[in-house]
């Protein structure tokens, strides 16, 4: 789903929007956020995953999250690593997403 489409779902009254964009590492997901927010993009590095435990969460840290303004709205971009040890940790992000956006990188 392109930052369009997620524009025209949007509700008349929502100014603000979730979106998680998760794909496997490598995949581009990090250089097309920094890309859209017009940051420098020659110096990406893999997005780590870091595990922290508390008793009663096992958490990973493992993410950027840009907020971009587009015609008047707010998309807060949620970028996860999507190296294989931090995969099982993507389903934690979930919880109040409104767009998913799923990367699958380049031939
Ligand atoms: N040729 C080419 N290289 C790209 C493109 N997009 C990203 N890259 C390169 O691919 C590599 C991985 O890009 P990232 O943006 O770090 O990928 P990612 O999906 O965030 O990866 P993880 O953080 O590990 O999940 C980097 O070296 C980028 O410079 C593209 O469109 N074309
Ligand atoms: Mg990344």
């Amino acid at each position: 789903m392109g930052l369009l489409n997620i524009l025209k779902k949007m509700k008349k009254d929502d100014k603000e929007a979730r979106i998680l964009v998760l794909g496997l590492d490598n995949a581009g997901k990090t250089t097309i956020l920094k890309k859209l927010s017009e940051e420098d993009i020659s110096h990406i590095m893999p997005t780590q995953g870091e595990l922290f435990q508390t008793e009663a969460v096992r958490w990973c840290q493992g993410f950027n999250i840009k907020s971009i303004m587009q015609d008047g709205f707010k998309l807060n971009v949620w970028d996860i690593g999507g190296q294989k040890a931090i995969r099982p940790y993507w389903s934690n992000y979930f919880e109040n997403t409104d767009a998913l956006v799923g990367s699958l990188g380049r031939k």
